[in-house]
């Protein structure tokens, strides 16, 4: 470790730390570390460095005041072989990625998010009544919705089934992505650069980043052409690549990054919005006393003969509370996405290098017993005490309520978006249903193991059991036929269905007659 960086466990020689460097569900190792080595600390891998910060100040500090520094993401061979550099995610800090973001933040703002509104409640409404229908399948509901709007969003195309084409190629061509992204699923190339230069057919890791990359692009620049198509004959429903392919040369946007832009987003939208949904569902499951409270706050505001509203989540200070500790309880993001710094940065006697990738852990912050009460529970009411949830008397003003989305000028695009989606859901969900624990073939309740998580750098609950019945048969009858008025809004993002989700359709509204 050289002189003047922070902290960490020992090195040795030429490997650094890469021996103990955790390969799954870093978030833990990276929080036992901090306990152990302090808010910051530093790690050697090979040659290189990774900085951990643990500590809200120093992630104010670094990530959000001097965030020109720490804006960049570090070299991955593995995503620029697949997405050619194009994936805003991972891109590093180039003119393509201003490009990217300057498209993406025009058109997703607070105001343009909220013209999105009418589709976001449609598939909410259908995805109650999904559940309602079939609730033992509510995992794949969710997954379907969060797909579906964002697709509705992007390309004015919906998925009114999970089998619906679109959202089946697009979990396919994400599972394979995920596994080539996994650690350990290629040579460390990014640290030993001559293993790039392995032929193909010795290197099975190339033929996998191939196949992604096929996947990915028949979807993305299939759905690019055919919105292209759909807006030559004069058919707009008013969806962002609409506004985007009117606004190319603005943007500075040939047809290959306007593909990569419309793939990225689909791809942040889609898991990220339904992990934070299940997990609400898992913590409602287990903690019976916070959705007993969260029922009664919303039948007091909302009651019994009608869906709630967005706007009613301003007299619900409980809820409010509750999507806030969901976001604490089990981060989707919990070590966010690694930054890299761009020039070398001091903080605090110790020196940051150029080159050197952050890890922002979120996971570590959040559950820190000197930060909050009983860290290790999901109890909405510390946010009711607190505007970030921390212990009165402790100075929790380095946090922000939206720190769960990202850090500088990296945060999270989508954040308007996801937040309405998240906010909808929340209300509807506790408004409609009663979540417990299924019962074993004894009548035994089956107790749900709040950390069966999925590996990844982006993580949400494994499927889980549990019953899901609705509150009272009027609010199942009134979510009948919220599904069935929500037609008219759906037909504008009906065009070239399948002739299953055609037939699906028909009949999901029959059968709601
Ligand atoms: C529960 C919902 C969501 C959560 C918790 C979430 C969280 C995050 C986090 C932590 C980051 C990394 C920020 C950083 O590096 O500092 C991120 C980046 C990103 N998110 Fe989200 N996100 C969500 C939903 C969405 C949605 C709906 C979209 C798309 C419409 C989206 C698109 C993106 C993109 C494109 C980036 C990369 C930004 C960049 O590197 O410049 N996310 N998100």
């Amino acid at each position: 470790r050289e002189a003047g960086l922070p902290p960490g466990p020992p090195t040795v020689p030429l490997l650094g730390n890469l021996h103990i460097f955790p390969t799954e569900f870093a978030q833990y190792k990276f929080t036992e570390w901090a306990r152990q080595y302090g808010g910051i600390y530093s790690l050697k891998v090979g040659p290189g460095t990774a900085v951990v910060l643990t500590d809200a100040a120093a992630v104010k500090e670094l990530m959000d005041k001097r965030s020109g520094t720490t804006v960049d993401r570090p070299p991955m061979y593995v995503a620029d072989l697949v997405t050619g550099g194009l994936n805003m995610v991972l891109a590093r800090y180039t003119e393509n990625w201003r490009i990217l973001r300057r498209a993406a933040h025009a058109i997703l703002t607070p105001q343009a998010s909220a013209r999105h509104l009418p589709i976001q409640q449609a598939e909410a409404t259908q995805l109650l009544h999904d559940v309602l229908v079939r609730p033992k399948s509510f995992y794949t509901h969710i997954r379907r919705y969060s797909n579906s709007v964002i697709l509705s969003v992007l390309y004015g195309k919906r998925a009114p089934r999970y089998e619906t084409p679109e959202t089946t190629a697009f979990f396919k061509a994400q599972h394979e992505w995920e596994l080539v992204l996994e650690p350990g699923a290629t040579p460390p190339v990014d640290l030993i650069p001559i293993l790039k230069s392995v032929p193909e057919r010795w290197a099975k890791w190339k033929r996998d980043c191939a196949k992604t990359r096929k996947l990915q692009r028949d979807l993305y620049f299939g759905l690019f052409d055919e919105t292209k198509e759909r807006l030559a004959r004069g058919e707009e429903n008013g969806s962002y690549m609409e506004e985007i392919l009117t606004r190319q040369e603005e943007f500075g946007m040939d047809r290959e990054i306007t593909g990569y832009l419309g793939g990225v987003l689909i791809e942040g939208g889609s898991d990220t919005t339904s992990s934070y949904l299940q997990t609400l569902i898992l913590a409602l499951v287990a903690y019976p006393d916070a959705q007993k409270k969260a029922h009664e706050e919303i039948d007091r505001v909302v009651g019994e003969h009608r869906m709630p509203a967005l706007d009613d989540l301003d007299s619900l200070p409980y809820i409010r509370a509750m999507i806030l500790e969901t976001h604490r309880y089990r981060p989707v993001a919990p070590l966010m996405i690694p930054h890299a710094t761009l020039a070398p940065e001091e903080y605090n006697g110790y020196i940051i290098p150029q080159g050197a990738t952050i890890f922002v852990n979120s996971w570590g912050i959040f559950h820190d017993p000197a930060l909050y009460e009983d860290p290790e529970d999901f109890v909405p009411d510390r946010y009711l005490l607190t505007e970030n949830g921390t212990k009165p008397g402790v100075d929790g003003s380095d946090l922000r309520p939206n720190f769960a989305f990202g850090v500088g000028r990296r945060i999270c695009p989508g954040i308007h978006l996801a937040q309405n989606s998240i906010n909808i859901n929340a209300m509807n969900l506790l408004w409609a249903f009663h979540f417990d624990n299924d019962t074993d073939v004894n009548g035994k309740p089956i107790e749900l193991d709040t950390f069966d998580y999925q590996r990844g750098i982006l993580t949400g609950p494994h499927p889980f059991q549990c019953k899901i019945t609705p509150r009272t048969a009027e609010k199942a009858e009134i979510i009948e036929r919220e599904f069935l008025e929500a037609a008219d809004t759906f037909a504008k993002f009906e065009f070239g269905l399948s002739a299953e989700d055609k037939e699906f359709v028909a009949r999901s509204r029959a059968h709601s007659n």
